[in-house]
């Protein structure tokens, strides 16, 4: 096809999208998807149109059909058909990446913000650029939790209000949390969307108290369009911060806010909470997320696999999922472990090898639970530290190492969160842990010492808590 042509079509599609700009059937939120669309060329009676993602293709092939086929008829004077592809290049670019909202919504009208939503853009809380939808894969297991989080990322406060997401650790919740706010803040421009951990969010209170900050603390969670807030239940008992959080939850609902809220158990069953806020908990929408059947777990993997530039065959792939069925860190954990072996060996992925890695790494059932203690005294005594020099402030290379590979043990050993993770290694922010599992995971890849070191500290803790 001639760029003459091509050009043709740019302008028809300009042309089809005037027409549908100007069909009342067509919602402000429709013709959002309408502007990520592009058209690539006309084959005989066929129109290829590129698409970011399954839901814009969705929308256009499903809500909008009879507009689009109206509109194509009457700027082509014939029945076009549609057909879509998905192109990921035509994703707006992640806000940690560009600051500023992605041109391609930005100069669309319809994608102003809603009327209630204030259009200064800030930068609230950091969000995971992985942790968007069209990494998420839908399966039984979490598909109401799914579809609930995009309703609310496309219509805050007024789909479901608060949306309260629960289930057992590693299955998906703060991605979904985090998928809500990527995804709400290209909806909707300048967007205030704030993502804390309610250890993050008692630190922060507590801070405040001992600063004379009250205020500001209250600016900082009020001030916003949407509070995202990871892992309710650390605030048990934590009676002052509760009564903090309920009236931050009072006032950003009133003022029709969009509160959603994960914990590890349904409000009914957490504990060392008080009626009145559990009972708020249950205003919206109930959702939990269960562990995911064998299927999903492949998908998981497979997407996985693509995403990070790892090979393995499907064969491979399907007996990992058959292995580790409960937690999907746990099972993107021994995908790292298998590939990285296979890398440093120099052999391709392959069943026999990721037996052979997999051996020591399966949880055996009815063991004791791990706990940071084990992993720390194991690893300090495996570099020959002390506990107080492994979580001290010092950073020579023994001991930066040594420190990264506790955190990362205990993100894949354990359910404990991030915060928590930071604090049992000295009181360390959590965005030090990320950092820390993402380095050793990379490391592991390239460094046989350290392959060999985190696998031989992981029998070792898994021996100690066999033994109890
Ligand atoms: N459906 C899914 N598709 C793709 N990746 C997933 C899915 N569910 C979970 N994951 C991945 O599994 C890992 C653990 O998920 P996540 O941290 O969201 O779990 P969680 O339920 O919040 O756990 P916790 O309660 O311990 O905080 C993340 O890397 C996440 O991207």
């Amino acid at each position: 096809m001639s760029t003459d042509e091509i050009n043709d079509v740019g302008s028809s599609w300009r042309r089809v999208v005037r027409v549908l700009e100007q069909n009342d059937h067509v919602t402000p939120r429709q013709r959002g998807f309408i502007f990520l669309a592009q058209p690539l060329g006309l084959i005989g009676t066929t129109l290829l149109v590129a698409v970011p993602n399954e839901l814009t293709r969705e929308v256009l092939q499903t809500q909008l059909k009879k507009a689009l086929d109206d509109a194509l008829r009457e700027v082509f004077s014939a029945d076009i058909l549609c057909a879509f592809s998905i192109n990921t290049d035509l994703m707006p670019v992640q806000e940690e990446e560009v600051p500023q909202e992605p041109a391609v919504i930005r100069r669309e009208p319809e994608m102003k913000p809603a009327p209630t939503l204030p259009s200064t853009s800030q930068e609230f809380g950091r969000l995971n650029p992985k942790y968007v939808f069209d990494s998420f894969v839908i399966g039984q297991s979490n598909r109401f939790a799914h579809a609930a989080a995009v309703a609310v990322a496309e219509a805050p406060a007024k789909a479901y209000n608060p949306l309260f997401i629960y289930g057992d650790s590693g299955l998906g919740k703060t991605h979904l949390l985090h998928a809500i706010g990527h995804y709400a803040r290209r909806l909707y421009t300048g967007i205030r969307v704030r993502y804390v951990n309610s250890e993050e969010f008692t630190n922060d209170f507590i801070n405040s108290i001992r600063d004379d900050e009250g205020a500001s603390f209250k600016q900082l969670y009020r001030n916003v369009d949407i509070l995202l807030i990871d892992d309710i239940q650390f605030l048990a008992n934590k009676d002052a911060t509760q009564e903090e959080f309920f009236h931050t939850f009072n006032a950003l609902h009133n003022h029709n806010k969009q509160v959603v809220i994960t914990s590890d158990l349904p409000p009914k069953r957490l504990s060392g909470f008080e009626e009145r806020m559990r009972s708020r908990f249950e205003w919206g929408l109930l959702t939990d997320v269960q562990p995911p059947e064998l299927e999903t777990r492949i998908a998981i993997l497979r997407k996985k696999a693509i995403g990070e530039g790892l090979s393995a065959p499907d064969d491979a792939l399907e007996y990992i999922a058959s292995k580790i069925s409960t937690n999907i860190r746990e099972l993107e954990g021994a995908l790292i472990r298998v590939t990285a072996f296979a890398s440093l060996n120099r052999q391709p992925v392959d069943v026999a090898l990721a037996e052979i890695v997999l051996k020591d790494l399966i949880t055996d059932e009815g063991a004791q639970e791990i706990t940071a203690t084990a992993i720390l005294g194991q690893t300090a005594a495996y570099f020959n530290l002390s506990l107080e020099e492994l979580c001290s402030k010092s950073r020579t290379r023994t001991l930066v190492t040594a420190r990264q590979i506790a955190m990362y043990l205990c993100r894949e050993l354990t359910d404990m969160s991030l915060p928590k993770i930071g604090q049992e290694l000295g009181g360390r922010d959590h965005t030090t842990v990320i950092h820390a599992d993402r380095k050793i995971r990379e490391l592991m890849a390239e460094r046989r010492a350290i392959y060999n070191q985190v696998t031989e500290l992981t029998n070792r803790i898994k021996q100690q808590q066999r033994e109890g």
